[in-house]
């Protein structure tokens, strides 16, 4: 795929991020204008406009936010290039970044927090489980692990120390549990195709497993409106990991706007749950936003 072409107004983040374009394609970078705190916000994923990817395959300029959801930047925030630099060093490290804390929507400092200059960078795979556009990583940290092509691609060894995502962490237990993810329908097909074959018996049995995922799909949806219907009141959520968890029997519910932490304005697109505490609660860090330079 070629470098997407800007469609929005840029610089989108003027008062935070300066955009060092590249003239070779894909090497265009991200400094930061801001100083952070650990665990700061640096900025919010916020719909718009940030666009649900639906249909499609995931691009290499999208970001996964749950096991079967992905979005579009559509901002400058494009710009900000991964790292191998783990984000949960000791703050002796000097090495700062960023973290994709997709569960609340938002970008923060690393544990070492951001200085204003700095390069941002995140880590990938925290978020990939598997990626459009794999490619060999130039960061040149010690840390290093070379060919990036999304967590699913990675040993524990490589992720051991590393700050991921939710939908990843789940996607790694999958694994080792040795039932790893089926390919979803939209993504089955393109298996082979990746691999610029033409396998006539890996198709076959994509379209099988395509297949069986709609029935799994349409089974799913049936004994929840069946739930929904014999216990009025109760709904209940069931996840889409095809087991037949019961989410605490609860409805999840999306954060109402504003009610996010920072001086940002917190919206979520519609239906989007807010999913666990977020980082700044799980390490008690609660004070503290972007706090210019
Ligand atoms: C979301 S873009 C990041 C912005 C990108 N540098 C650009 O100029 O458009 C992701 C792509 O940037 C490149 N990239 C990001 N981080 C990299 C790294 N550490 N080493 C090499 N290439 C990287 C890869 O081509 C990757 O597919």
């Amino acid at each position: 795929m070629s470098p997407l072409k800007p469609h929005w107004k840029q610089p989108s983040h003027p008062d935070i991020q300066e955009v060092i374009i590249n003239e070779h394609e894909f090497t265009s970078k991200s400094l930061s204008k801001v100083s952070l705190p650990p665990f700061g916000l640096y900025a919010k994923l916020l719909f718009p406009p940030c666009t649900l990817v639906t249909g499609d395959e995931p691009t290499y300029a999208t970001v996964q936010f749950g096991k079967d959801e992905h979005l579009d930047l559509n901002s400058d925030l494009l710009y900000i290039n991964h790292s191998c630099e783990p984000s949960l060093v000791s703050p002796t490290v000097s090495e700062l970044d960023t973290i994709f804390d997709t569960a609340n929507l938002q970008v923060i400092a690393g544990p070492n927090g951001i200085q204003a200059g700095e390069e941002l960078t995140f880590f990938y795979p925290s978020t990939e489980w598997e990626m459009a556009q794999p490619f060999d990583c130039l960061c040149g940290k010690s840390t290093c692990r070379g060919r990036i092509g999304g967590a699913r691609d990675m040993t524990p060894k490589q992720l051991e120390g590393l700050w991921i995502n939710g939908h990843i962490r789940e996607l790694l237990e999958e694994k080792a549990a040795g039932h790893a993810k089926l390919p979803q329908n939209g993504t089955s097909k393109s298996l082979s195709a990746k691999n610029g074959q033409s396998d006539a018996t890996a198709t076959a049995l994509e379209e099988a497993l395509s297949h069986a995922n709609k029935v799994v799909e349409a089974a799913r949806n049936a004994l929840q409106s069946y739930i929904e219907t014999t216990t009025p009141g109760q709904k209940r959520i069931y996840t889409s990991g095809g087991n037949g968890n019961l989410l605490n029997g609860n409805t999840l519910e999306p954060t109402p706007a504003g009610v996010n932490e920072g001086n940002a304005q917190a919206t979520m697109a519609p239906g989007l749950p807010r999913r666990g505490p977020t980082s700044r609660e799980l390490s008690g860090e609660m004070g503290g936003d972007t706090i210019a330079a």
